[in-house]
């Protein structure tokens, strides 16, 4: 079963917009973990508008399931990671004012500054991801930095699935068995939701681990955070 890492980066802007401490963010993973999750994601982006590096520090010892820490490798990012040492990191090429990740990795371009980075991560004992685009090559060319793993970006599947569905999972398809036969693990994630996850499940093979954030919080609004956290299991089982 691919595993669902549900990112709360969500739960800490609403929590942000009033100053306080509502809703608790640190309560809201306990909650999610009973709920289903079987991991945790957080993006702490360099202005923190939404998770803290504080929130990473204090999900350390909250998190019971699997913590992954998502960013752009900056040294106060690695720093932080370091200290925290998460279940995994995964490395994201997104310029501090982005409203979002809106790239992967050019993996050839950047390999001997991944390589850099994510040797210091393994010697601490840290899973290693990269979050590229649907490229085989990219993904062929990761296995080089010496990453456990590559993140699929998957914007591109989540624009496209509504007109073609067999089109929009095809480079994802092509990428992950790519990824697979040069030893690397798949991880997939970005405007995956409760409409679009079951297709791509079933047709990406290799795929560990789906990280779910911005379409699981809108939805919970709706349909409750319990509820929607055991659509996504029943949809990924
Ligand atoms: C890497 C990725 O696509 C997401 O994990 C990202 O963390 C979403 O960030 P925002 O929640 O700031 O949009
Ligand atoms: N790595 C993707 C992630 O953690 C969540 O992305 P999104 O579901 O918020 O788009």
């Amino acid at each position: 079963m691919v595993r669902l890492s549900v990112n709360v980066n969500k739960i800490a802007t609403l929590r942000n917009a009033r100053g306080g401490n509502v809703p608790d963010l640190l309560q809201a993973v306990r909650d999610i973990e009973v709920f289903g999750a079987q991991g945790i994601t957080i993006h702490p982006r360099p202005d923190e508008r939404h998770i803290r590096y504080r929130d990473a520090r204090d999900l350390k010892s909250v998190v019971g399931t699997e913590l992954n820490i998502e960013g752009n490798p900056i040294p106060a990012f690695v720093d932080l990671v370091l200290e925290v040492a998460p279940d995994q990191v995964t490395l994201v090429p997104d310029a501090p004012d982005a409203i979002t990740s809106n790239a992967g990795w050019d993996t050839v371009r950047h390999r001997d500054f991944l390589q850099e980075v994510i040797g210091k991560f393994r010697d601490a004992g840290i899973r290693t991801s990269i979050f590229v685009d649907p490229d085989p090559q990219m993904a062929r060319a990761a296995a080089e930095t010496g990453t456990d793993r590559i993140e699929l970006y998957t914007e591109s599947y989540a624009t496209h699935y509504g007109t073609d569905p067999e089109a929009a999972v095809k480079p994802f398809r092509e990428t992950a068995e790519a990824a697979a036969s040069v030893g690397l693990g798949v991880n997939a994630g970005h405007d995956l939701n409760l409409d679009n996850i079951a297709f791509f499940a079933r047709q990406v093979p290799h795929l560990l681990e789906v990280s779910i954030g911005h379409a699981l919080i809108c939805e919970s609004l709706y349909l409750g955070l319990e509820n929607v956290i055991g659509m996504y299991k029943n949809r990924l089982s």
